[in-house]
């Protein structure tokens, strides 16, 4: 490409990224200038609702519909039906499309077309960037918002004809017979349990031997033995190898007690972990400082990478890659990008994450391993209430941290059955540090799950109680 070719764009932002991260950065920015540019490599639409939160709880949404009625029976309500992987997977492109990817469409058609602009973007000097092979940008402040991708180990090379990855598994023309999904994360769980609900033979692969999310050890091992009553799950172990022949993908696999199994699939769904797009940008030209480790930081409350008017937010950010953490993030670059140099430091929410599984498993505020050793007193239950019995829905357990001496509730880990809307609660309580004698002063409905609730802080409230006599004992025998 000559230099005359070569189309220059001049403004104040360069956001790269329209994803949901980009686009909450862009909507902040647009009201305060005209002079920007977002750049999109790929398909608008966003990761979340092409390839993530939404295909994904359309999956789990039919695979629960069939597991109603598989289990059905046990209410006196015998029923039978077919699994038609065909209509499931039409089923669940046509609501992504029409809902969520259409409606996020619409937002991006009426962005002012100057401000859009196609192609991979990449540093090629400090305060430029290459996009495609004929546009440079020249900019002044920058927003990196592009998200990440799914991680395939070379290990997979054999099979990788039949290698899925969450961008690929929704686009599936029906149900394969038979997968082995690989890992142990939110993605193989959510994802493996949902196929095996559908009736596709799951087998799940994992690596530590734990559900990393939950920090507890009998959490995790409530997790893994709940889950292990119905799906197939080698815990720990590593993939040795993989050969495809006639009859399907193999997967050589060495459990940590050194036994091998070999099996054979019709596909591999690898959801073995996502990394940074940040690696493509080409940052060694961003005039952005590394440390030792080569990697570049990011203040969480302004999202700016060291002093330079470079901002990483969302998915890109590897810090908490969830939704609702990738709007904030977007739009507290953006705020800290208008406001440059001058930082507008945000008040960042506690941590929330839920996998959809069932049980759900639910992560709030400061986890079990963050809190170790301080002085904490653990609220801890059986997942169940009287109307847990009445769903039947009995599995899993609750724990909420307390600070001993204050009562406010610092974090909660949860397994149980629609754990999200509890984990909700909590998330609202610790928000606005409440005791649990302040949760405890609401009123809870009879039967409902949240009686759940309201007996795990019972259940802290006494040990502290406990825990603040014992405090007392100690204080008079040692003046
Ligand atoms: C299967 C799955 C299920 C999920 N489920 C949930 C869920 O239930 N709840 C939840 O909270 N979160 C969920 N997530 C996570 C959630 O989807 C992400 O946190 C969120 O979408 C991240 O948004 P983002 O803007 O950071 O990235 P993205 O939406 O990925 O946007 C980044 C954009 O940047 C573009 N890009 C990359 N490099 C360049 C470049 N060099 N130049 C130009 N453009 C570039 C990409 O093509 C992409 O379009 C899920 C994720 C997956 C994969
Ligand atoms: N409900 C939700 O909020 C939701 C749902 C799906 C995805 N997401 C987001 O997507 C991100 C990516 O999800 P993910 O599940 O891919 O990643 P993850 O980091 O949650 O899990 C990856 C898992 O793969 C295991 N692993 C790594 N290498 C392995 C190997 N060679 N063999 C076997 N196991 C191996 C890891 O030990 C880990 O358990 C998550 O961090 C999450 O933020 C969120």
């Amino acid at each position: 490409m000559s230099e005359s070719s070569m189309q220059t764009l001049n403004v104040e932002y360069a956001i790269i990224g329209a994803g949901t991260s980009g686009l909450g950065a862009y909507s902040k920015i647009s009201r305060k200038t005209d002079s920007l540019v977002m750049i999109q490599d790929g398909p608008y639409g966003t990761t979340c609702a092409r390839v993530g939160c939404m295909p994904s709880k359309l999956l789990i949404t039919a695979a629960d519909h069939a597991h109603h009625l598989a289990t059905s029976d046990f209410f006196g309500v015998p029923a039978s039906g077919r699994v038609d992987g065909r209509k499931v997977l039409e089923r669940l492109r046509r609501e992504r499309d029409d809902r969520f990817v259409a409606n996020n469409l619409r937002y991006v058609d009426k962005i002012t077309a100057h401000h859009k602009l196609e192609g991979r973007a990449r540093f090629i000097a400090p305060g430029r960037l290459r996009v495609g092979e004929s546009v440079e940008v020249n900019a002044k402040k920058f927003i990196l918002a592009c998200g990440s991708r799914p991680v395939v180990n070379e290990v997979f090379e054999p099979v990788m004809a039949r290698v899925l990855t969450s961008d690929t598994v929704f686009e599936l023309e029906d149900l394969p017979r038979s997968i082995a999904v690989i890992g142990m994360g939110v993605i193989a769980l959510e994802l493996g349990q949902a196929l095996h609900r559908l009736g596709v033979e799951t087998t799940i692969y994992g690596r530590s031997g734990t559900i990393n999310a939950l920090t507890h050890p009998a959490m995790q091992q409530e997790a893994l033995g709940s889950l292990a009553t119905e799906l197939d799950i080698y815990p720990s172990g590593q993939v040795m190898s993989t050969w495809e022949d006639a009859e399907g993908a193999w997967i050589e696999y060495e459990q940590s007690n050194g036994q091998r199994v070999t099996k054979v699939f019709d596909k591999v769904l690898v959801a073995t972990g996502r990394v940074s797009n940040v690696d493509r940008l080409g940052m060694e030209h961003s005039g952005v400082e590394f440390t030792e480790a080569g990697v570049v930081t990011v203040d969480p409350q302004t999202m700016r990478c060291s002093g330079h008017p470079v901002f990483i937010a969302g998915d890109a950010t590897d810090h908490l890659p969830v939704w609702h953490e990738a709007f904030d993030e977007g739009r507290i670059a953006a705020d800290n990008a208008l406001n440059y140099p001058e930082a507008v430091p945000a008040q960042r929410r506690p941590p929330l994450m839920v996998f959809f599984t069932d049980p759900q498993i639910a992560i709030i505020g400061q986890s079990f391993r963050q809190l170790e050793g301080q002085e904490i007193v653990i609220g801890d239950l059986p997942f169940t209430s009287p109307r847990h019995v009445v769903w039947n829905k009995i599995q899993g357990r609750i724990q909420v941290y307390l600070d001993a001496r204050t009562g406010v509730i610092l974090g909660a880990e949860l397994l149980g059955y629609q754990a999200e809307h509890l984990a909700h609660l909590l998330a609202l309580a610790i928000t606005h540090s409440m005791t649990a004698e302040q949760v405890l002063s609401m009123p809870i409905y009879h039967p409902s799950a949240e009686e759940l609730l309201r007996d795990v802080l019972i259940d802290a409230r006494e040990k502290r109680r406990r825990y603040l006599i014992t405090l007392a004992d100690h204080a008079i025998t040692t003046v």
